[in-house]
Formats: C-alpha cells, sequence, structure tokens
C-alpha cells in the first residue's frame, strides 16, 4: 500500500505536523511526496520518502503517472484554497486521474484524519483486489 502526500507551501507545517502525529502508521508504506514537501518531512521526521520533483516542476503530474500503474492507493493532498497555483492544471489532472483510478484523496486535514485512520484499520485493503482486478484485464 503506497501513499502520496503533497502540500502548497501555505499547508507545509500542517502537513509536518500530520506526519509527526501519524509517523508510525506512515512509516508501515511507502511514501512518495513532491520536491519541497518530501523534503520538509523528511527534515522534521524519520519517515523514508521517495522524493518527485516540485509540483510547479512536475511533481504532480509524476503522482499522476504513478496513479495510472495503480503505484499509488492514497492520496494526502494538503492544497491552499486561498492562493491560485500556476500549475493548477497539474492539480486538477490528478485529482482527476485519482476519479478515474478510485484512489482516495483528502485535500485538507479532516478527510486527511479520517483516511489515515481508514488505512491504519485495514479499510482501504479492497485496494489491492480491484489492483489485481485491473492487472488482468
Ligand atoms: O505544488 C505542489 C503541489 O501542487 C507541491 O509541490 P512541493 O512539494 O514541491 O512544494
Amino acid at each position: 500500500m503506497n501513499v502520496a502526500l503533497v502540500a502548497h507551501d501555505e499547508m507545509k507545517d500542517t502537513i509536518v505536523g500530520f506526519c509527526i502525529g501519524y509517523e508510525s502508521i506512515l512509516s508501515r508504506y511507502k511514501l512518495y511526496a513532491t520536491g519541497t514537501t518530501a523534503k520538509r518531512i523528511m527534515d522534521e521526521t524519520k519517515l523514508k520518502i521517495n522524493r518527485l520533483a516540485s509540483g510547479p516542476l512536475g511533481g504532480d503530474q509524476q503522482i499522476g503517472s504513478l496513479l495510472v500503474t495503480q503505484d499509488i492507493d492514497l492520496v494526502i493532498f494538503l492544497r491552499d484554497p486561498l492562493t491560485s497555483q500556476a500549475h493548477e492544471p497539474d492539480i486538477q489532472a490528478l485529482i482527476r486521474l485519482c476519479d478515474v483510478y478510485h484512489v482516495p484523496i483528502a485535500t485538507n486535514l479532516a478527510s486527511a484524519e479520517i483516511f489515515i485512520k481508514a488505512l491504519d484499520r485495514g479499510e482501504l485493503a479492497w485496494r489491492e483486489v480491484r489492483k489485481t482486478k485491473i492487472q488482468r484485464n
């Protein structure tokens, strides 16, 4: 089960706090994150993260590519709803691919807390079944 972590600049402190709070759960999964988010989390926790490009430089698209290959099972993407982003089309594409591939995506802290607890309880295990089905097609 693989988790993608992304946060816009105004939400970086929040995602770091989230990762500190849930470090023991997150440490059991393969983690991916966009460039600056990954660096902040690795600087402030012991989590190992596969660091992708920074969001504005294609990191959201790299996560999109991992969604297509069924390599991401949960996306925690703490968006800043009050600041426009130069790479908004990439952000929309990432969210769209979550819908295409039925990947849960939390775009704020409240939903992130629910999803991480669901992950911990094994409630996303259906993702493995779904992946197997898609691989057979
Ligand atoms: O811009 C982002 C997501 O759209 C996040 O990118 P960084 O983690 O590199 O700041």
